[in-house]
């Protein structure tokens, strides 16, 4: 992808090498481009804890200071700042008990940190648009536009893309899975079809909750269709999530979500017996669950051929005002027979626990999947 500025360096694009070596902190951080281009593999087993290990080692009383949220608000905006330099900084808040920071579990990042046995990106099958500037929704020409395309047979007026032109989810396709400009293509960084790589513009809070526990929170108001994040984390094979979704449940809590989108089961087709789709276990405080959601997850491919393997990527449904709670249901699409993507594998076996649904939703199920 050449940068906003045209494509110095990029005379035929795919094959030459573009590194900028100085960070500008208004864009993306340096990409190497044709023959450098690679997939960013990162391993679950090297998943950084030192910080973590640190303050969970800490007493107590050390652990409550005030000064270890400013910890926490950091790491957060260390561990993301390469993905979205243009993020507002998150706030930690707790005006309902005296916890200081959600439990230093987890890294919270932006990223998929593979495990075992799970395949690196496919960046062989990949395929990047040649446009000069921004891609056009309505070319003839574009790949990327062609591969959105594919999606939408029955969809006349499908414009091209998933966004529009102020970069927001057209809400009409939600549930199909968006295909972004990637790292081969010639594209400029204001091309429309570039959203959730730039990363999120919204600002939000770490808030606790009197009964979900912590939840993500709008500082200000946010416009339908704004991209909110991706459900980040450790990306597992079927078996490691149903052991995962096995000791969580005598916790009683989860970050486990299975990929289990509707095209990827029909892309299988008949030969899909056999296939089990991968886990996401979530690595950061995530958003709460409410039968009446105002955002929603959509599945989202980046640099990554691999259809089994999409970013789930949050958007908001509806418009939010200041201070609202961002939830999704983990029940995914309620039209997909209120099949569960929370819990994970194990959700549905004779282990599976529920716990009281807290939304306060005149439609409330009144349970939740743990
Ligand atoms: C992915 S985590 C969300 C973040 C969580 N609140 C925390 O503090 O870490 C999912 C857990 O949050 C809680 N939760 C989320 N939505 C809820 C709801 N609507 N009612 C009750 N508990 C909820 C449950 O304990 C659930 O297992």
């Amino acid at each position: 992808m050449s940068s906003g500025s045209g494509s110095e360096g990029l005379a035929s694009g795919v094959g030459q090498i573009h590194l900028s070596t100085e960070r500008d902190w208004n864009h993306r951080p340096p990409i190497a481009y044709g023959k450098e281009f690679g997939p960013i593999h990162l391993l679950a087993e090297n998943l950084p804890h030192d910080l973590e290990d640190l303050v969970n080692a800490l007493p107590e009383w050390q652990r409550n200071m005030p000064v270890v949220r400013l910890a926490f608000e950091s790491a957060i905006s260390e561990n993301t700042v390469d993905d979205e330099p243009d993020a507002p900084p998150i706030e930690v808040r707790n005006d309902v008990d005296d916890e200081i920071t959600p439990p230093w579990e987890f890294h919270y990042s932006n990223r998929m940190w593979h495990g075992k046995g799970v395949p690196p990106p496919d960046v062989k099958n990949l395929r990047g648009c040649d446009c000069v500037g921004a891609c056009n929704p309505k070319s003839l020409t574009c790949a990327c536009v062609k591969r959105q395309r594919k999606f939408f047979k029955d969809e006349p007026g499908f414009s091209g893309f998933m966004y529009d032109e102020k970069g927001r989810l057209h809400l009409e396709y939600a549930g199909y899975p968006i295909f972004e400009c990637n790292d081969l293509c010639q594209c400029t960084d204001d091309c429309r079809n570039r959203v959730a790589q730039l990363g999120r513009k919204c600002m939000v809070d770490i808030v606790k909750t009197p009964n979900k526990g912590w939840g993500i929170f709008a500082r200000h108001k946010i416009v339908k269709g704004t991209y909110v994040g991706i459900y980040a984390g450790e990306l597992l094979k079927d078996d490691e999530g149903e052991e995962r979704g096995k000791i969580y449940n005598q916790f009683g809590r989860t970050y486990l979500f299975d990929i289990d989108f509707w095209y990827i089961r029909k892309a299988k087709g008949k030969h899909g017996a056999d296939w089990q789709p991968y886990t996401v276990d979530a690595y950061h405080a995530g958003n709460n669950h409410s039968c009446d959601p105002n955002c929603l997850i959509n599945a989202c491919y980046i640099n990554e051929a691999n259809i089994d393997k999409p970013l789930m990527t949050l958007f908001t449904q509806r418009d939010i005002n200041e201070n609202e709670e961002l939830t999704f249901s983990y029940y995914g699409d309620p039209d997909d027979d209120a099949v569960p993507v929370a819990a994970g594998a194990g959700s549905s076996g004779a282990d599976s626990v529920y716990r009281r649904c807290e939304c306060g939703a005149p439609k409330c199920r009144g349970r939740l999947f743990n």
